[in-house]
């Protein structure tokens, strides 16, 4: 195969609780992540020349090893000996440090399409394996659907899907780093952690109500001290007819969930409108897990 077409989606957390902290500072988390269909578009092809070269329509990100995809073809090229060389082209769609795992999708995505290309043989849980040391969502967005993740994010439980629903993003026009997010929440005390366990008894009735209702990220009360526009988008979705809105991964994305396509549409206007965010996306839950 000399040439590959790939789709690389991004994520929300229905649910983020965190348990604890690691002496390498990383946190042990129990987490529902869901994929959904906003992604980013990859084209790889074979060169003969060796080496890797990527490029992306944002000007802003960078296009040697500081860029996920990047890292992950070296990753597989270094440990299998390729001597070819390969072309990446990155069409990006998913908001950047978003809370989306933009970059992690778009490793797991270039993880995948390099095991197909050169024939590697390696099994998932490999790619998986090799994906932690990019990034601690990347098993993850190797896996896709609906998931309770936990360890630092890498131990994967597949979960029943999600109902199908309308998820309205909104990405407000700040960056936010999630170490930073992760760091802060170290001095902060823990009032309330989420009910991850309604979750997966809501997703377990295909209850769509009951798993909006138990919706909580530890994480937002950090980011939104620093971001109190995270909660007033929150409350516009909720005043346009959102079952529940919440602030994906280390955010700034907030989502909505809606049963009704319009609402959610009418909801993007009056956030566009308010001027709390530029970016937003009417778009559902992609519950196909990569095989
Ligand atoms: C916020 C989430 O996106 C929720 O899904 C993830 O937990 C973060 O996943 P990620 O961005 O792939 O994380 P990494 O790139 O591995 O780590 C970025 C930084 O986040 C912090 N980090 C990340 C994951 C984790 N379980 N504990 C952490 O403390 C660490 O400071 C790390 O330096
Ligand atoms: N392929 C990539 N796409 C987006 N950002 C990338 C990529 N590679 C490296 N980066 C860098 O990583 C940083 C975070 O990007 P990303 O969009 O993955 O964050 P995120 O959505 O917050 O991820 P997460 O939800 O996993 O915390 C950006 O500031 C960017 O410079």
């Amino acid at each position: 195969m000399d040439k590959l077409e790939l789709k690389a989606l991004g994520k929300i957390n229905l649910g983020l609780d965190v348990l604890g902290k690691r002496e390498n500072g990383y946190h042990d988390v129990r987490m529902v992540m869901q994929t959904v269909y906003l992604y980013d578009q990859i084209w790889m092809v074979k060169t003969k020349e060796p080496g890797i070269r990527l490029s992306t329509n944002l000007f802003y990100l960078p296009v040697n090893e500081n860029n996920l995809a990047y890292r992950a073809a070296e990753l597989l090229m270094k440990e299998f000996g390729i001597q070819e060389g390969i072309k990446i082209i990155l069409d990006k769609h998913i908001p950047v440090a978003a809370g989306m795992a933009g970059g992690s999708s778009n490793a797991a995505a270039v993880l995948f399409g390099m095991n197909r290309m050169f024939s590697l043989g390696l099994s998932q849980k490999e790619l998986m394996e090799r994906g932690v040391s990019l990034g601690a969502d990347v098993p993850y967005c190797i896996m896709r659907g609906t998931v309770l993740a936990e360890g630092i994010g890498e131990k994967l439980t597949p979960l029943p899907p999600m109902p199908r629903c309308f998820v309205l993003l909104a990405k407000p026009s700040i960056s936010v780093s999630t170490k930073m997010v992760y760091e802060k929440l170290d001095s902060h005390e823990i009032a309330k952690h989420p009910d991850i366990d309604g979750i997966i008894e809501g997703l377990k009735g295909r209850d769509l109500l009951s798993v909006a209702a138990c919706m909580g990220n530890v994480l937002e009360k950090v980011t939104v001290e620093a971001y109190p526009v995270i909660n007033e988008i929150k409350e516009v979705m909720k005043k346009q007819g959102a079952l529940n809105a919440m602030m994906s991964g280390s955010g700034p994305t907030v989502f909505g969930l809606f049963d009704d396509k319009k609402k959610a549409k009418k909801a993007a206007f009056k956030i566009r409108e308010m001027q709390l965010a530029r970016q937003t996306y009417v778009t559902g839950v992609h519950n196909t897990r990569r095989r």
